[in-house]
């Protein structure tokens, strides 16, 4: 009897699943549970649209160690502070993901889709001339400070109207790490955007499109449906920024003076001048390749999670006035009262200004904008109490559900609430060891201090000077996030009012 398409089809696919069942490779017994996978998607299909959720499920039903199978990458997830940081500190855990989706755009450069001597010489590299540039009389303090004037004006001008939420702060905090990468400034509120502003946008969207389509998860879409996956839009946005990285190149190595170097580019660009071994991620070639890549890295790491935690800040505060006014209070103590006779806040005041810094630290716990962190990949075999993890398995810090551990916070967990990070008397702020918003180890992020530094400036900038008020319609806003490549706000519209009025 001749097989009709659909049984023929019905028993094609029952042989591979079979097949792939008998043949897929045995794991180690000590490899970490956890849900059971399907061929080909994994547990894809179960994370659903609530993935906080599901992982948070998982960790209540496998323990602080389970592992689940993304598209057909093993991945192992954490959930414990105290597992995190012991395991992050070893080598073996420090390796990136070879996804061809997220190499596409470093190609083996740069800092944060690499690992091995070009990560190590990048990553140093890149800390100590962001150390070297802080520490100049023309500091990263005073590039920051021309943007939160800007900022300020727009506020200003925008008075008693609803202000929506959407890219509020990108523009001054792209411009900030574009001031200090390339010394160039350009008005980003003006009517015509600048190129950078508009690129690293660009490329932030194609990004966020790939979260969602799922082409992260399965790279062959890029094959199949390139344009409807995202791919096209997302290698486009890569070429796009890099043809404006490179102009900014070019007038820097025209103009290139190694022994008065004036930003990060001109640090580059003396080193790679000075570079004579080969082997080394400086040389030549190898050395430009590297330079585009870390300048895309920084914008790419700096800009929307600096801008959206800030947005998660506007919205906590201006749904929490008692601790906005608390913390106006405190910046009135320290800046005198808004008005002619008061000053900018500057980063020598943060230690007088413990609130703001206890704002700060809610706002990272309960809206960590990279609620996973960064995929880190085993470089080698390892075992850690008990369990077994494979070379080359992908490892996940669930920094969210770190964040939200009623056991660790109390059973307002929930809640915002800055003065879980002040002492009693409220003049001191508490280092908590489960706060993880940068992640932690030999990964950890580059950027934690001109993140806190940028946060810190603009918040104190904007609260000292102004009342900002949830617009009527949403005087209770929704908070819960939507997930994507960084954990966003949901839209909201805010009013500001002038405090020295
Ligand atoms: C609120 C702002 C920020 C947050 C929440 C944040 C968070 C993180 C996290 C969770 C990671 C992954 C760590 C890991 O792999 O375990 C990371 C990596 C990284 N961040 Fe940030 N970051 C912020 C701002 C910045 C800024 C301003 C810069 C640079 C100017 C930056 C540069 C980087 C780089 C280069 C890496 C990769 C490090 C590596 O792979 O070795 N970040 N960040």
């Amino acid at each position: 009897m001749a097989l009709g398409f659909s049984e023929a089809l019905l028993l094609l696919t029952t042989a591979l699943f079979a097949i792939l069942y008998l043949t897929r490779k045995k794991k180690d017994s000590r490899y970490p549970r956890g849900p059971t996978p399907l061929p080909f998607i994994g547990n894809v299909h179960q994370i659903g649209r609530t993935p906080l959720k599901s992982f948070q499920k998982w960790a209540q039903e496998y323990g602080p160690i389970y592992s689940i199978k993304m598209g057909s990458v093993d991945t192992i997830i954490l959930n414990d502070h105290k597992l995190v940081k012991e395991l992050l500190a070893d080598n073996a855990t420090a390796g990136r993901s070879e996804n061809p989706v997220i190499t596409a755009f470093s190609k083996g450069h740069g800092i944060i889709n690499v690992d091995g001597p070009t990560w190590e010489e990048q990553r140093r590299f890149t800390i100590r001339k962001l150390r070297d540039i802080g520490l100049l009389k023309s500091t990263i303090e005073s590039k920051i400070l021309e943007e939160v004037k800007s900022l300020l004006n727009v506020f200003e001008r925008n008075v008693g109207k609803p202000m929506s939420e959407n890219r509020m702060f990108n523009g001054a905090v792209v411009n900030t790490l574009w001031a200090i990468v390339s010394g160039e400034r350009h008005e980003w509120d003006a009517p015509v955007e600048p190129e950078i502003l508009k690129k690293t946008d660009e490329l932030i969207t194609a990004v966020s499109r790939i979260a969602l389509t799922g082409l992260i998860f399965a790279p062959v879409m890029r094959h199949i449906v390139p344009k409807w996956s995202g791919w096209t839009d997302w290698t486009n946005s890569i070429l796009n920024l890099k043809k404006v990285v490179d102009v900014t190149v070019v007038s820097h190595t025209e103009k290139h003076d190694p022994n008065n170097p004036n930003d990060f580019i001109d640090h580059f660009l003396a080193q790679i001048k000075n570079e004579d071994d080969p082997s080394s991620s400086f040389y030549k070639e190898n050395g430009a390749a590297n330079l585009f890549a870390v300048v895309t890295d920084l914008f790419v790491a700096g800009s929307e999670t600096s801008a959206n935690t800030i947005t998660w800040a506007m919205l906590q505060l201006s749904q929490n006035l008692e601790a906005q006014i608390k913390m106006q209070k405190e910046l009135d103590r320290i800046l005198g009262a808004p008005g002619d006779g008061s000053r900018l806040p500057s980063l020598s005041d943060r230690p007088s200004l413990p609130y703001i810094d206890a704002v700060i630290s809610e706002v990272l716990r309960i809206s960590p904008v990279l609620a996973l962190g960064a995929p880190h990949k085993m470089l080698q075999d390892m075992e850690f109490k008990g369990y077994f993890f494979p070379k080359g398995a992908n490892m996940w810090v669930n920094i969210y559900s770190i964040h939200h551990d009623a056991s660790i916070w109390g059973e307002d967990v929930e809640k915002f609430r800055p003065e879980r990070f002040l002492s009693e008397d409220g003049t001191q702020v508490i280092r908590h060891e489960a706060l993880l918003p940068f992640g932690t180890g030999r990964r950890v992020c580059i950027g934690e201090t001109l993140a806190k530094d940028t946060i810190f400036l603009f918040l104190a900038s904007i609260f000292h000077k102004f009342i900002v008020e949830p617009y009527p319609s949403c005087v209770k806003a929704d908070m819960e996030p939507v997930i994507g490549f960084l954990l966003r706000t949901k839209p909201f519209k805010v009013v500001v009012r002038n405090r020295g009025k």
